[in-house]
């Protein structure tokens, strides 16, 4: 049984006994943002990110998503990347195609992801490039406060040392305000060149999920929710915070055993 969604100052926690049903509820959330999106924009653009998320979403291949979502619907973008060939190991694109893109019916020009073929600076250049032609026909619509994309729905995973994206703790990235979509070279979880979303851009998203499981990302989760004070002001996960859309955090209960103030029962 998942307790109930509770909600906090830091968005809607959302906390889940196992990653089945963490998964479940992930995936009816999604589909429910996506069935209220068509039905106000006419589309869904939503902005994956790689790593452990993409097994958790993995059941929209499955009855009665595949056949309730409408797919032909969908923009699909990518939070980051990393930057290597789309058939690498290491690719977000990749983990998205090989473990949902292509076991639904998704409209192939619908799928904007980077250009494996240009150093990091110009593919982010290129994506940011992609992205303001699909704000101009508003396949992507547009903040109405920064002049930012406003993705319907960016889902976000978490590493253990609270890097977001490919934003990282302490990075210069942390800063771009300019920029919509930015790039590193010197990432600390390799591989070491990505292109990534911007903070600006997060945080003009109609709806945000951030989704962490495990132990070992417990205490990132504690100091990116709880009341900690100002001594981590830079902690990405932290600087989540959409400016008028919906922050939701999807955990499993090893991953919010340090949250304060949560009755988590054994
Ligand atoms: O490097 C990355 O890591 C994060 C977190 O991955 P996880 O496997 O610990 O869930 C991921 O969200 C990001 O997209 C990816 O590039």
């Amino acid at each position: 049984m998942a307790l109930p969604g509770v909600h906090t100052d830091r968005g809607e926690l959302r906390v889940h006994e196992s990653l089945e049903e963490l998964s479940t509820d992930l995936v009816d959330y999604i589909a429910e943002l996506s069935e209220a999106s068509v039905k106000e924009r006419g589309v869904f653009a939503i902005a994956l990110s790689g790593g452990s998320l993409i097994g958790l979403i993995g059941k929209l291949c499955e009855a009665p998503y595949i056949k309730t979502v409408d797919w032909a619907k969908w923009y699909i973008f990518w939070a980051d990347e990393r930057v290597v060939a789309k058939n690498h190991a290491d690719s977000n694109y990749k983990l998205a195609k090989d473990g949902l893109l292509s076991k639904v019916p998704i409209v192939p020009s619908h799928v904007h992801s980077i250009n494996d073929s240009l150093s990091a600076e110009e593919a982010a250049d290129e994506y940011g490039f992609v992205i303001r032609q699909l704000v101009k026909t508003r396949m992507v619509s547009v903040s109405d406060i920064s002049d930012c994309p406003k993705f319907d729905l960016i889902l976000l995973g978490m590493g253990s040392d609270g890097h977001v994206a490919s934003l990282f703790p302490d990075h210069t990235v942390l800063e771009e305000k300019e920029e919509w979509i930015t790039f590193i070279t010197d990432s600390p979880k390799p591989p070491p060149e990505r292109i990534t979303f911007t903070l600006p851009v997060i945080n003009s998203a109609s709806n945000v999920a951030v989704v962490v499981t495990g132990e070992s990302k417990a205490e990132a989760v504690h100091l990116a929710i709880d009341d900690v004070g100002a001594d981590f002001p830079s902690l990405p996960s932290r600087m989540v915070q959409p400016t008028k859309g919906k922050l939701v955090w999807f955990l499993d209960k090893p991953a919010a055993s340090k949250l304060k103030g949560l009755e988590l029962s054994e």
